[in-house]
């Protein structure tokens, strides 16, 4: 039996570079590719990721979630602008108390879920073989942010407090769901950015989205 493949994009425009096409999906509508791949467009942010995610999984039930999308990167010289990564980890930084040093996680004494808090071990290699693809991009620790870091102090300390290689806005949330719904999860970025550097003109999102559209030859 083939799988069912739920892919999960933040915006449409990433989703359309993917599938090289145009497609016509509102936000949180669920669109059938083919008999066994689907795409839903959540829209930006954990918000949007998880409530979107939840309620399309026990429609379709998928065999596997695909999130793909652009991140920004926190090691330009070893993650360049327009390569491929995929997460091994995801962490949500913003959980806990914010302190002069930044965000103390041990300060709120409160857990998120029995056995995660903000960090989730998303093991890529295992997903990988156990669906059979074929893909072998650096596996890299993301994080997942609602305010983007927007200048280089920020960056710094993040990448600095958490090892951290990128940083995106939905792939916590997203694994989350599915952690707690026990779907598989794969999270594929390609890099469109820096981290905390603002200014859109130092982006190269188009190198970023065809990056995506060239994922399309491992899954579909
Ligand atoms: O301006 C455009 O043409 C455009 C086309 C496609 C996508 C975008 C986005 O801005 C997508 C936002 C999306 O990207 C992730 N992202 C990218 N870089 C970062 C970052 O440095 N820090 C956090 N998130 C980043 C994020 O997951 C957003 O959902 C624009």
């Amino acid at each position: 039996m083939s799988h069912k493949i739920l892919f999960v994009f933040a915006t449409l425009k990433e989703a359309e570079s993917f599938l090289s096409k145009k497609i016509r999906v509102s936000q949180g509508e669920l669109y059938r590719l083919n008999a066994s791949n689907w795409i839903l467009v959540t829209g930006i942010s954990i918000l949007n990721s998880i409530l979107f995610l939840s309620l399309t999984i026990p429609k379709i039930k998928p065999s596997l979630v695909v999130n793909l999308g652009i991140a920004g990167t926190f090691s330009p010289s070893i993650y360049s602008l327009g390569s491929t990564v995929i997460c091994k980890t995801e962490i949500w930084p913003e959980l806990g108390i914010y302190m002069p040093a930044g965000v103390n996680r041990k300060l709120l004494k409160f857990p998120l879920w029995d056995t995660i808090d903000n960090k989730i071990d998303l093991n890529p290699t295992k997903i990988l073989h156990k669906f059979q693809l074929n893909l072998s991009f650096p596996k890299v620790t993301s994080l997942t942010v609602s305010g983007v870091s927007g200048f280089e102090k920020q960056a710094q300390t993040l990448k600095k407090a958490f090892q951290a290689d990128i940083e995106n806005m939905e792939g916590f949330a997203l694994a989350y769901a599915c952690y707690i719904l026990k779907v598989p999860f794969l999270e594929i970025r390609t890099i469109s950015n820096v981290v905390g550097v603002k200014d859109k003109k130092f982006w190269d999102i188009a190198k970023a989205l065809s990056s995506l559209a060239k994922l399309k030859e491992y899954f579909l």
